[in-house]
Order: C-alpha cells, then structure tokens, then sequence
C-alpha cells in the first residue's frame, strides 16, 4: 500500500527528473553502441536493477555487498569510459545548437539559421576525380560538436563549397594541400587542419596517418571524414571512429547526406 502512496505523491519534478534520466541513458547508449563498452554499460545497468531489488527487499547483506562494488565501481568506471566520458563531455560542451537542423526547421518560419545544406555531390564527385588522379585528400563535415578547437590548427577559411575549390585545395602543388579541411554548412572553414591520430586500432597496415587521423577525429567527436588515398586512389568514408562500407558513389553520396540530415 505504501508504493501505491507513494506513486499517488508523483510530482511534475519527478516527470521531468525520470525523462531527464532516459535522455541521459539514451545518450549514454548512443556513445557506446557498436562498441565493446556497450556489454560493459548493460553490466552495470543488470548489478544496479539488482542493487535496488535486493535494497526493496531489505537484504542486507547482498544489498552491501553490491551498494560497495557500486560506490568503488564509479572510479572504475571513470578509467573504463575515458574515451566515452571525454566524448560526452565534448558533445555536452560543444553542441551547436544552430546546426542541430531537425529542431531549428521547425522555427523555420522564425528565421532560417541553419545555413546551407552541405553539396555533398560536388563533394564525392572531387573525390572521386582526385581519386582517379591519385590526389591525397582528408574532408572532415562538422556536424553537432563544434570543430573550432581543431580548425584552429590550419588557416581559416570560409569559401563555399564547389568541386573545383575542393579538387584545387588537394591539387599537389596547392600551397593548401596538405592536412585536412573542414566543411560545414557548406562551406570550407579550414584548410591544412591537423587531426588527432588514432594509435589504438589495428587497421590495415596500407593506411597510414591519413586514415588514422580520420578515424581520430570521428571517435572523438560526431564528426563524418572522407579520406582520399594518394597510393590507391581509393575512398574511404569514416563515421564513430569506423571504415564505412559502401559499394558506389551513389550509395556513399546517399549515407553522407542521410548522416548530415
Ligand atoms: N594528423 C593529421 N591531420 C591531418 N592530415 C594528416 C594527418 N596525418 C597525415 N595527414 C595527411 O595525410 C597525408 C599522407 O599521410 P600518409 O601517407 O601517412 O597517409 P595514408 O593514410 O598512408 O594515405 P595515402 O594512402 O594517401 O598515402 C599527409 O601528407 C597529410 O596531408
């Protein structure tokens, strides 16, 4: 009868307390889905349900036992999730709220600040040129987390996106070439932009920096890169730290812009 009580006494804060605490899991889970962290997180999710259960029940002893691994675990944790817990923070800190394009369209009517849609054609129709050329090139999209913090590692930028700026940035004379860009909204904010490089993964030993600084910067931040190899003329499209598999142009033009939506 108590718990009945109790529900009755379920207040408007409570509401928003519970939906805040399903948006954090969601975002957790999001951070850890396709990742090993992921059986870890259900773990600790099965060992507090457990917690509780045995604290509902008042058994002491099991209910100790589990409150001390939960108490000590937190430290653990922290070691556990670093990568996951910095990326966290990163996307907490740095969400532009403007590009978060779904929610401003509804205030469409309000005022357009979302800027222009990426031309991702123009985009995959440069690379597959440079690619046919044997042009290196690295394209990181900027999405929700703010790139600033890296762009400033290059030369600002802010020209519109066209194929012929893209392939004459990566021409192999261009003074620009070298690094990464960073395109959002459309436009190109930085050139010769400096990565983080992933050390960690066992990738193929053909891709060197190139490709580990593109599965860098997609780990550590919600960003999308494409990277152009200058040995095979292959293209290879990262998202989450990952290789992405597509099987043409058309299909990798397709996923780009279903990811920037
Ligand atoms: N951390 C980084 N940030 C941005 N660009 C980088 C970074 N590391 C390397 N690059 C770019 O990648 C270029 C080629 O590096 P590297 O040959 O090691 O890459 P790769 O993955 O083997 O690619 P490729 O197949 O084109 O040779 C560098 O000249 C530089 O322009």
């Amino acid at each position: 009868m108590e718990i009945f009580k109790d529900l009755l006494k379920f207040t408007v804060v409570d509401v928003i307390d519970v939906i805040l605490v399903a948006l954090l899991l969601y975002y957790i889970y999001k951070l850890v889905k396709g990742t090993v962290a992921i059986n870890i997180f259900i773990g600790i999710i099965i060992i507090y349900l457990v917690w509780r259960l045995t604290d509902f029940l008042n058994m002491e002893l099991l209910t100790g036992i589990f409150g001390g691994f939960m108490k000590v675990g937190i430290i653990a944790l922290i070691v556990v999730f670093q990568p996951e817990i910095r990326k966290f923070l990163l996307m907490v800190g740095s969400t532009n709220f403007s590009r978060r394009r779904k929610f401003m369209q509804q205030f469409k009517f309000i005022k357009n600040e979302t800027g222009d849609e990426t031309n991702v054609d123009a985009i995959v129709s440069a690379c597959v040129k440079m690619g046919a050329s044997k042009t290196g090139a690295l394209i990181v999209f900027e999405r929700n987390n703010n790139l600033d913090f890296l762009s400033s590692s290059g030369d600002e930028m802010n020209i519109k996106v066209t194929q012929p700026i893209i392939e004459s940035i990566f021409f192999k004379n261009s003074p620009l070439h070298d690094g990464a860009i960073v395109v959002s909204n459309n436009v190109v904010k930085a050139t010769r932009v400096i990565l983080p490089v992933n050390n960690e993964k066992n990738i193929p030993q053909r891709f060197g920096l190139r490709h580990r600084a593109a599965i860098g910067v997609t780990e550590k931040t919600d960003a999308l890169a494409i990277a152009v190899s200058e040995e095979t003329g292959h293209i290879s499209y990262f998202k989450d730290g990952e290789f992405v598999v597509f099987e043409n142009t058309s299909q990798l033009n397709d996923i780009i812009k279903k990811d920037l939506a």
